[in-house]
């Protein structure tokens, strides 16, 4: 009774991009979730459509009634039957008659719900009571490609993890010192940067992808030894968006280069081994599975090798990729597949083949903090959501805040 849907409430608002996406309240018996969806750059071509042809006009004038007609006397607690109805709502296999966004906001807002109906947090209500393990942050210092305007480096993220860090205040600390370090060296390379920042709150300079990956490590040792802590360099390289398959290379284009798709396993390969790369992730098309299957063979012992793009959070994608050892990674976007009873799916999926997964938000992120939650509640051991900016610290400060409720907190483990 308690968490019985009464309402369903959807409306229009604004994400850090400036551009309009859906909101989504719940309203139970004794409870209340609220959730919004987030929007990529840089979408790998299998994710689910995020709007209907209306955008979210549409989502607010014909989609609500539906859902909210279907949903109204429903138990928030039945999420896979919720899902199964938005999913027989929408009729099509990619969402594009609803929205993957919109599906997704209601599934996780009806899981706020059912939690708020029970007084419990939403990492507690999906991952019990034992749960007491915090993932690390992977934090964005420095933005590329989609993210980013013209003569930035081409690589999308460079990221850092403070693996060392006892706890999630020492963890993101730690980022945001690299983040206010790495300015600094900026200048000394870019003299006309004037401060600015891509998409996700990195530094944006008129630098080279060697410089940048030179500073950056630079930036993880000094602050490193400064603070006490190991702080590693990763990557997110979104190669799909260099591929140029009218020629079949990568193309840098601020470094005026092109690579084959073995040239391109090498560069990886020695950048892993020149900067001691924590994690790398989509170093390759989403369709070269042999690609990152290569390259997993090759340093998959000493590195994350992650697949974004060509698994967009897609168990039977991600199945695929174990099949072929294409990765030892999975970034983890509930937003690509439109559910979060398929989000967890495919987290399951992924572990009981020793796959890491890793929590992520979207280049156009709101101040929604609901990947904090679910990053704990799936025992993630890396959460991506950058290291600054109002709608980043959201779920930066939602980890603290949730590691001071826990009973005996601990960083994450790796396997
Ligand atoms: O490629 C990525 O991993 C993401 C988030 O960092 O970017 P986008 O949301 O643009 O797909
Ligand atoms: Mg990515």
């Amino acid at each position: 009774m308690d968490s019985i849907i009464e309402d369903v409430r959807v409306r229009k608002i604004l994400d850090s991009r400036g551009n309009p996406t859906v909101e989504v309240d719940i309203i139970t018996w004794n409870g209340f979730g609220r959730v919004a969806a987030p929007s990529g750059a840089s979408t790998g071509s299998n994710e689910v459509a995020a709007f209907p042809q209306g955008g979210v006009d549409e989502v607010i004038t014909d989609v609500e009634d539906l859902i909210s007609s279907e949903l109204i006397g429903m138990d928030s607690e039945d999420l896979t039957d919720i899902d199964s109805v938005l999913k027989e709502i929408d009729g099509t296999d990619d969402y594009s008659n609803i929205g993957g966004n919109t599906a997704v906001a209601v599934s996780m807002a009806v899981a706020k719900a059912a939690a708020s109906s029970y007084s419990l947090p939403l990492y507690r209500y999906l991952g019990g009571n034992f749960k007491n393990e915090i993932p690390y942050p992977l934090g964005n210092i420095l933005n590329g490609g989609a993210h980013a305007g013209i003569h930035a480096p081409d690589i999308q993220e460079f990221l850092v993890v403070p693996v060392s860090a006892k706890n999630i205040s020492e963890a993101i600390f730690a980022n945001v010192a690299v983040h206010k370090r790495l300015k600094e060296l900026i200048q000394e390379k870019d003299k006309n940067f004037t401060g600015g920042k891509g998409d996700e709150g990195g530094w944006v300079p008129n630098i080279s992808n060697y410089d940048a990956l030179e500073i950056q490590h630079q930036a993880c040792e000094e602050i490193g030894d400064e603070i006490g802590i190991t702080i590693k360099p990763s990557l997110d390289l979104a190669a799909s968006e260099l591929w140029d398959s009218s020629v079949e290379k990568y193309v840098y284009g601020q470094d005026n280069i092109s690579r084959d798709s073995g040239e391109q396993i090498e560069y990886v390969k020695e950048i892993i081994e020149t900067y001691g790369m924590f994690y790398v992730e989509d170093p390759f098309d989403e369709a070269d599975f042999d690609g990152f299957a290569q390259l997993t063979k090759a340093v998959g012992d000493k590195c994350l090798i992650v697949g974004d793009d060509s698994f967009v959070t897609n168990k039977n994608l991600l199945a695929k990729g174990i099949e072929l050892k294409a990765g030892n990674g999975i970034i983890i976007k509930p937003n690509q597949i439109g559910s979060l009873s398929a989000t967890y799916e495919t987290v399951k999926l992924a572990k009981e083949n020793n796959i890491t997964p890793i929590v992520s938000h979207r280049s156009g992120e709101t101040t929604d903090e609901t990947i904090a939650h679910l990053a704990v509640a799936f025992s993630a051991p890396l959460i991506k959501t950058g290291a600054v900016g109002g709608e980043r610290i959201a779920k930066l400060n939602e980890l603290i805040r949730i590691e001071e409720e826990l009973a005996n907190p601990s960083m994450a483990k790796f396997d």
